[in-house]
């Protein structure tokens, strides 16, 4: 009843409760835990950043087990990555498998992605793969989180936009309350879509972009700009170490063959002897980055000390039209290239700024386009069965 209950302040918070419900303010912990003066970890970071006005690293909290530290533990870094049985995610996997002191724990819902893509590493010791979707929450003890599940391909990601934005926004909001929970490192593979149909060009960091928040793009491109608000919000408030990549088309061996995207679309349309359709008017442009480039670039963010966010891709721009005649020159002269209906608001043009890149990462992509399709195009006969004619 009412009356029995007593208004009480918490010295460290100086929050006020009735009886004895949880102190919401900041680290959840009982009144009676504050009024025993015992000092909660998170409380003094929080009065720490307070005190500075900076907004430096929470202390992590222990690690889960001291064995962790033990001279017999194989692995000194347990990596997370969502999304990584998908396209980049999957090339991420295979570079951080190399090195001997990783972990690497994979949840994906394989919506857009497959086992297949990850069959080298299943039942290695240093794997785990775990059927899970982001937008519930996930339980884990790790030291980094690279966070790429979203669905990337436009086909895909507006089939079914609801979800897509609810991967975008709860699912980030998991990974960071996960980031949060064990004093993680988080990185978001933001996109270039986040610039939207762009007025400023190329596209430095600083450009904040022309998105339609109600076209049938949103759920992805205003997914993301959510999702890196998201980032720095919990980075301002909770101290959480987090990246930011804003990543620029990337092509490469493992894209699903019918996967819609541009590059993916030619090179099967060579090798089936089908016409390379390019979309309306045929002038709007892409700059292309190998996967490989890519992977090196978000582990070097990752690694660093700048948050971000930081364009990766590579700034060598092409029209559409420029893109299927190279595809036909190097991989099927005979074929024809059609022009055909293009999509609601897909952006004019896109070229990344990597001044930043270069400064802050000492990144740059090596691959060019004429070197990397032969690469892609080697994997997509393997997969399609179709041999190169001698
Ligand atoms: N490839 C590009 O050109 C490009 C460009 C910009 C940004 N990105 C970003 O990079 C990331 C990876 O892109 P990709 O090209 O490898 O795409 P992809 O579709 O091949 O991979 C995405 C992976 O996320 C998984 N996934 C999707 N929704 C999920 C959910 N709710 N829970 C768990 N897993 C889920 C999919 O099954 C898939 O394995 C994405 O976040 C994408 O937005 C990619
Ligand atoms: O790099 C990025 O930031 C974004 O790039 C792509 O989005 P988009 O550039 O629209 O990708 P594509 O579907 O490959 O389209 C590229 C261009 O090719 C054209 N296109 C596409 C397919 C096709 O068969 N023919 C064709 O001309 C499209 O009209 C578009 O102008 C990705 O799909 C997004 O996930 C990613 O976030």
């Amino acid at each position: 009843m009412i009356r029995n209950f007593k208004l009480q302040i918490c010295p460290l918070t100086e929050t006020s409760f009735i009886d004895k419900p949880r102190c919401h303010r900041v680290c959840r912990r009982s009144f009676d835990f504050h009024n025993s003066f015992q000092v909660c970890i998170r409380v003094l970071t929080m009065a720490s950043i307070a005190s500075n006005g900076e907004h430096k690293a929470t202390k992590p909290p222990p690690t889960p087990s001291p064995l962790r530290n033990s001279k017999f533990f194989q692995s000194n870094m347990r990596i997370l990555v969502t999304g990584g049985a998908g396209f980049i995610g999957s090339h991420l996997v295979d570079k951080l498998m190399e090195n001997e002191k990783n972990e690497v724990i994979v949840a994906d819902n394989y919506f857009t992605g497959s086992k297949d893509n990850l069959r080298k590493w299943i039942g290695h010791p240093r794997f785990e793969l775990i059927r899970h979707d982001i937008t519930e929450p996930l339980l884990i003890e790790v030291d980094q989180i690279y966070h790429l599940a979203c669905p990337a391909s436009p086909i895909f990601y507006k089939h079914n936009p609801v979800k897509t934005i609810k991967t975008n926004v709860i699912g980030t909001l998991n990974m960071l309350g996960l980031a949060k929970r064990v004093g993680a490192r988080i990185l978001l593979t933001s996109t270039s879509e986040v610039y939207g149909d762009p007025l400023v060009h190329p596209q430095p960091e600083s450009y904040w972009g022309n998105v339609n928040p109600i076209g049938v793009r949103s759920c992805y491109d205003e997914g993301k700009r959510v999702a890196e608000t998201l980032m720095f919000d919990y980075h301002r408030q909770h101290g959480i170490e987090i990246r930011i990549a804003r990543i620029f088309n990337t092509y490469g061996p493992r894209m699903n063959i019918d996967d819609g995207r541009v590059v993916s679309n030619f090179i099967a349309q060579a090798l089936r002897d089908e016409p390379l359709t390019v979309q309306a008017p045929g002038t709007q442009t892409r700059s292309f980055c190998y996967v490989s480039d890519m992977v090196d670039g978000l582990i070097r963010l990752m690694e660093g000390e700048n948050t971000g966010p930081i364009n990766i891709g590579n700034p060598g721009e092409f029209t559409m039209i420029e893109l299927a005649e190279t595809v036909k020159e190097l991989i099927n002269p005979k074929i024809e290239i059609k022009m055909v209906e293009n999509t609601p608001d897909d952006p004019r043009q896109r070229k990344p700024d990597i001044t930043n890149a270069k400064k802050m990462l000492g990144w740059e992509p090596k691959i060019k386009l004429r070197d990397g399709l032969p690469l892609m195009e080697a994997d997509f006969r393997l997969r399609l069965g179709v041999a190169k004619k001698l």
